[in-house]
Parts: C-alpha cells; structure tokens; sequence
C-alpha cells in the first residue's frame, strides 16, 4: 500500500504525521520502527495519526507512536502539528480545536503568528499516576542511576516524566543517565527523563531523553512538566519560557487543578508517499 504523509517538526521534534480521517490507515510495530529509521525509512521521532473521532462532543482523535511502535497518551509538539496538519488539509476551518487523545481530551487553540496553545490539562505529582514504584512525599525523591544518586520530581502530564535539576547541562549525563533512569525499575512503563537548568525563576534551559526515542531536540510534555515540578518545589514562577535545543517554547501554570498552557510553533517540512 502506498501511504501519503506529512513531515512536521515542532521546534525540532519531529513527526510523520498521516490522515485516517480520509482513508482507514493501521500500523503494526514493525512498519512504525521501519518508517521511523532515519536510513531505511522517513525518520521521526513520532507518528501522529488523525482519526476520526468516537466521542460526537470531539472533532478528531489522534493516536501517537514513539519511533520504537509504542504508543504514548499525550505529545505536545505533536499537537501543535496535529493543529496545523487539520487546518493545512481543510478537514476542519475550527481554530479552536477539540481532540481525543490517549491521555483524554485536549484542547487546541491556533493564534496568531502560526503558534498554537495546547490546553495540556492539570498534572499529577502522585508517584501511581505515572507509574513511578515509591511513597508518596512532599519533597524531592531520590533514586540511583548506576552508582550516583539523583533527586527527582515525577509528574505525570498525561504521560509520565521524571524531572531532574541540574547546574550545568552536560552531554555526557544526558547520554548516559537518560536511558539509566527511561528504563529504570522503579517506573514499571518507563519515563521521560528532563534535565532542568533553572536560569531565573521565569527561564530555564532544558534538555529531554524522550521515553522510546532517546534525546529529542524539544519535548513539549517534557518542558511542562519541567516547569511544573520548578513550580511545585519553588524554583519557578506560573510564567517560564523553557529554552530547548531546537528553540522555546511558552508555558503557564497557575497551581494545582488548574491546566497547564503550552504556547509554540509548529511547522511543515515536506510531503510524501512510501511504500507501507
Ligand atoms: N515529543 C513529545 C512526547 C512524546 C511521547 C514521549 N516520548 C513518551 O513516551 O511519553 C512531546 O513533545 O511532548
């Protein structure tokens, strides 16, 4: 089967990204790891999938895969694509969009300038919601990665993330603790590991070993989730611009039940079609 494709990358991170609104389209893990090689397929680092959707109060579903075929409740890059993707092929005219997702419902809103906002929902700092195998506490939660202790926050966004505050960011952590702690026992369904460098009480630095990826070149999840633990632990103030690799992106948080806001790009590299 020929499949039709766009390529989209939000700050970076980057997406297939397939209509099966128009046409029924079903993947297995090994096309999804097949198209997602950067050598012998497309490349990405997600597979975004438009559905339609099963709820008459939403107006589409999506479904997304990490490059390795598991599939993941929430992306916030991948939203903002999902948003562009929808308006770009005329399946809607809404700029206020709502989708099913894994995660539940969320929120899209295509402002000015081609941002988007991602109404990404409220987090959850409880160690069973993301899952992450401790008691539950107020402070930070240490854990080991080889032979170094590190404190963590966990926080779940829909998808879990585990949250680590750094003075310097350094390649060779990012490299080597990332997958330590991604796999580690104590998260039964894997993480997202962050590494936070906390510039002022509005600005970070933030680098994200994504769950099922590896380092991405922005994690949109990862950034709110990152500025929700600052938050939580007292680093950071409700307004913070987190500074990744491929660029910023904007997030607002107001506290506890209320949802966190996403603000950034989203762009389209090319379209194609490859053998399925
Ligand atoms: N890049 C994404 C997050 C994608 C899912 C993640 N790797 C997971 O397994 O939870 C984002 O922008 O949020």
């Amino acid at each position: 089967m020929l499949l039709k494709f766009t390529k989209m990358h939000g700050l970076g991170n980057d997406f297939v990204v397939v209509d099966a609104v128009s046409r029924k389209v079903f993947f297995n893990k090994q096309q999804i790891e097949r198209l997602s090689d950067r050598n012998w397929g497309i490349g990405f680092d997600q597979l975004l999938v438009v559905e339609p959707p099963t709820n008459p109060d939403m107006d589409f579903r999506y479904r997304i895969y990490n490059s390795d075929g598991s599939e993941v409740e929430h992306c916030g890059n991948g939203a903002r694509c999902f948003a562009k993707f929808v308006l770009d092929r005329e399946l809607t005219n809404k700029r206020i969009i709502n989708v099913e997702t894994k995660r539940g419902a969320i929120q899209l809103r295509v402002i000015d300038g081609g941002l988007v906002t991602v109404d990404m929902g409220a987090p959850s700092f409880e160690p069973k919601d993301l899952p992450f195998t401790a008691e539950p506490c107020d402070g930070l939660y240490k854990i080991m990665a080889g032979e170094t202790e590190y404190s963590i926050t966990p926080v779940s966004v829909g998808n879990p993330h585990a949250v680590i505050k750094v003075d310097q960011l350094i390649d060779d952590e990012v490299a080597t603790v990332g997958p330590l702690i991604e796999g580690h026992e104590r998260f039964p369904r894997n993480v997202n590991v962050g590494f936070m460098q906390v510039i002022s009480p509005d600005e970070i630095n933030l680098r994200v070993y994504e769950r099922g990826v590896g380092e991405t070149q922005a994690c949109g999840t990862g950034a709110c989730a990152a500025v929700v633990a600052g938050i939580k632990q007292g680093w950071l103030s409700p307004k913070v611009t987190a500074h990744l690799r491929g660029g910023d992106l904007h997030i607002e948080w107001q506290g506890e039940g209320f949802p966190i806001l996403m603000t950034g790009p989203a762009a389209k590299v090319f379209e194609g079609q490859i053998y399925l």
